[in-house]
Parts: structure tokens; sequence; C-alpha cells
């Protein structure tokens, strides 16, 4: 069976007075598929993202999930962002229960799933500690499986990895692939390291600056699951070089004196 489009920015644009955030962006997103986005600074992928996630409107031009336009916040998008914006005062168990008990959830059926979560990304022990007593990687391991938990259609990540230590950034990397291996929900991620986004993504998009726009779109030909010797294949290499060039030849041009 073809894949359907999830997602899909139809001539999508933002302005911001009479700047130009984001240009006549024309993106189809397909079901399951884990869609990477880099570019420069400034070249609209928070702005693409929060326009997804109904955070921000398009000024002209729409977009969809399931063909339906996105006109606010919803449970069937799960957003992550680089600062884990998670309850201080909530255990663990608790932070990822809090969506469920939103939806009136009961506590039996809530604190079930809550803990298959918790234990898919590896938190078991630490179910009822508080953000404070954990690493930041634990913390970003607990937003990811407080926004499965609720069981979106959509994953919407933004920098997700950007504060953590490079070994725990990998480790990360794996994680998130295993559970979308399993879960295959949408995955659109943004990045700006561009080993991150080869080694997840079926296709990688690179957008460019002033104004915001699509670039080009490389496809990740690499199987899954992937692993550490695939990072140092000679096709991992020749992608990665490509999305390099994309982004730092052509989208992101050097600075001016
Ligand atoms: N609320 C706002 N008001 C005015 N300008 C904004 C607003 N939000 C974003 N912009 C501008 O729009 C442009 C795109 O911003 P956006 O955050 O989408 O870029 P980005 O590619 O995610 O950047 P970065 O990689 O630095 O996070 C930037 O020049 C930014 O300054």
């Amino acid at each position: 069976m073809a894949a359907s489009v999830k997602i899909r920015f139809n001539d999508a644009t933002r302005c911001f007075g009479a700047f130009v955030a984001l240009e006549k962006l024309n993106l189809e997103v397909m079901d399951s598929e884990f869609v990477t986005i880099v570019g420069p600074s400034g070249c609209g992928k928070s702005t693409a993202m929060n326009m997804a996630a109904g955070l921000l409107m398009p000024s002209s031009g729409s977009v969809t999930i399931d063909g339906e336009a996105v006109s606010g916040p919803g449970p069937e998008r799960g957003v992550i962002f680089q600062q884990y914006a998670l309850f201080p005062w909530l255990t663990v168990r608790k932070n990822v229960e809090f969506g469920l008990r939103l939806k009136g959830m009961k506590e039996r059926e809530r604190r079930e799933r809550a803990m298959h979560y918790i234990e898919l990304v590896g938190l078991a022990d630490f179910a009822d500690a508080l953000p404070k007593t954990l690493s930041g990687g634990m913390k970003q391991r607990c937003a990811i499986a407080r926004a499965y938990a609720v069981d979106p259609k959509v994953l919407l990540m933004d920098e997700p990895f950007g504060a953590l230590d490079a070994l725990t950034r990998v480790r990360m990397q794996d994680q998130l692939l295993g559970t979308w291996t399993r879960e295959r929900k949408t995955v659109m991620f943004i990045t700006h390291d561009v080993d991150e986004a080869v080694y997840l993504a079926n296709r990688v998009i690179v957008m460019a600056a002033k104004p915001g726009r699509l670039q080009e779109i490389i496809e990740v030909d690499l199987p899954y699951p992937r692993n550490e010797e695939l990072r140092l294949s000679a096709r991992f290499t020749e992608i990665r070089n490509r999305v390099w060039h994309a982004v730092y030849t052509r989208a992101a041009p050097a600075l001016q004196p």
C-alpha cells in the first residue's frame, strides 16, 4: 500500500511584520516517515515546526495533518523542545501520566500506560524520581516518554538533543530510533548537527535563510536498524557530505566581511 501524506505544507508562508520568516514552503511528510530539518540559524525551521504544532498560524498558505488544516495545538501532535519542559514538582511517572489524566484516563490504566513508556525509554528505576535528580539525557527521555504516552500521530522535535553531551546524544539517537521502529510515528526533527540529521532520517530537508525557504531534499537510502558501523560506512559519509555541501555552501554562503 502506498504511504499517505501525514503533514502537508502548502505554500506555507509566515511573516513577522514586513519580515518574511518562511516563504512558500511546500513539503509533504509521509505517514511513518522520519524527516530531519537542517539549515542555518534563522532559516525558519522552528517557524515551520511551530506551524505544524499549531503554535503559530501561517500568514498565507496552509499546513494540514491528515488533510485537516491545523488550527491550534492538539493531542495528536506531541511536541518536544530542547528545554525539557517537565513539571519540576512531579515525579517522572506523574509527568508521563499528566497528558493521560487530561484525557480522562482511569488511574490504573494511566499508571500501566505511563510505566510502559517509562520502561521503553529506560527510566523504570527512576519512575518515582523528581526531574531535578535526573541528568539532561534522562530528562529528555522522560519528555519523550510523556509525548509517546498520549499516542500522538506525529512527533515534532525541535533540537531535542541540542543541550546534551556528544556521547549521551548518540545514545539518545539510538534509543529514539528504537522507539520509532517499534511505534512508527511520523517524526519531524530539527537539528543543527548534520551527522545526526543523516543518521536518523528517511529524508533530510535542507532550508536556507533570508528569506527562510526550502533549499533541497536529500534522500537517505540507508537501511534501518542503523548502528555505529553504519556511521563509518562510505555511503553514510557520501550522504553526509552532500547534506553538508547543501547547508554550508549553498544554503548559508560565507558571511560578508
Ligand atoms: N515572534 C517573532 N517575531 C519576529 N521575528 C521572528 C519571530 N519568530 C521568529 N522570527 C524570525 O524569523 C526567522 C526564522 O526564525 P526561526 O526561529 O524559525 O529560525 P530557525 O531556523 O529555527 O533558527 P535557529 O536555528 O536559530 O533556531 C528569524 O530571523 C527570526 O528572528
